[in-house]
């Protein structure tokens, strides 16, 4: 099996491969979808990130967010709690700053931050999934901190439960990606966090990680 790395290298070299009309249509795509379910008409709060290493481009459901009064809150790299994120509020005027990775997150003011147990949906970014659940990042743990205790409790709560009689507690997690991005198997870690659904540009899936 290929490693964490390799399999982080292949995904992004293929990712980087699509066109821009490719990409505007994937936008699109992941806008139809989102906007037609129910969780995210409800959500009030939600988490999700602006592309970077060409990712699925969530900027048309941003705005769709934002005509919808809905709060956006980005990552920000915590400055001094090491593989850590704090979740900013975002709007259309706010003020910007490149991370060290060179993406754009708001300018850190404790004013707009928002506690991870607040918010209603987290929309994450991701390399690569298979179709378990799995999901690999850009390699910082970033993900795999801000959701440990979400997954530990969806656990403890939905042990033995089917998809549809599961209690949900925020924030609710669900992976972003290219249909491009989903490969056989993700040699998973212990820390690793599954995502109980990923969506593409086509799917919509579903995976029962509390069993
Ligand atoms: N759009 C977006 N925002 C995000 C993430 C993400 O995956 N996508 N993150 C999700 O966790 C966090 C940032 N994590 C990242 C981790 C590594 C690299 C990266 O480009 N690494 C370089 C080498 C590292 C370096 O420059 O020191 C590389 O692998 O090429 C980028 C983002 C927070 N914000
Ligand atoms: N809950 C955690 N507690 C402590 N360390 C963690 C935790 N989660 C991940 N890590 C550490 O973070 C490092 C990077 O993890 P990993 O390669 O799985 O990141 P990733 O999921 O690809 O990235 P990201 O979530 O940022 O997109 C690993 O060395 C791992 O030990």
């Amino acid at each position: 099996m290929p490693t964490r790395n390799k399999i982080r290298q292949l995904i992004r070299t293929k990712r980087q491969s699509l066109t821009n009309i490719e990409q505007q249509q994937f936008s699109n795509d992941l806008l139809s979808q989102l906007t037609a379910r129910a969780d995210v008409q409800a959500a009030k709060s939600i988490a999700i990130y602006l592309a970077n290493d060409s990712e699925l481009d969530a900027m048309p459901f941003i705005q769709w967010c934002w005509q919808q009064k809905k709060n956006i809150y980005l990552p920000v790299i915590h400055p001094f709690s090491p593989g850590h994120l704090l979740f900013l509020h975002y709007e259309e005027n706010s003020d910007m700053r490149a991370n060290t990775y060179g993406i754009l997150e708001p300018k850190l003011d404790i004013r707009l931050i928002k506690k991870v147990n607040e918010i209603d949906i987290i929309f994450t970014p991701l390399v690569a999934f298979d179709q378990t659940g799995n999901r690999l990042g850009m390699g910082g743990g970033f993900y795999d901190r801000t959701l440990s205790s979400w997954y530990s409790q969806y656990r403890l709560e939905n042990e033995g439960k089917n998809f549809n009689e599961r209690k949900l507690t925020k924030p609710y997690p669900i992976g972003l990606a290219h249909d491009i991005q989903l490969i056989a198997a993700i040699p998973s870690q212990l820390w690793d966090i599954p995502l109980p659904e990923i969506v593409t540009p086509t799917m919509q899936y579903k995976f029962n990680i509390h069993k």
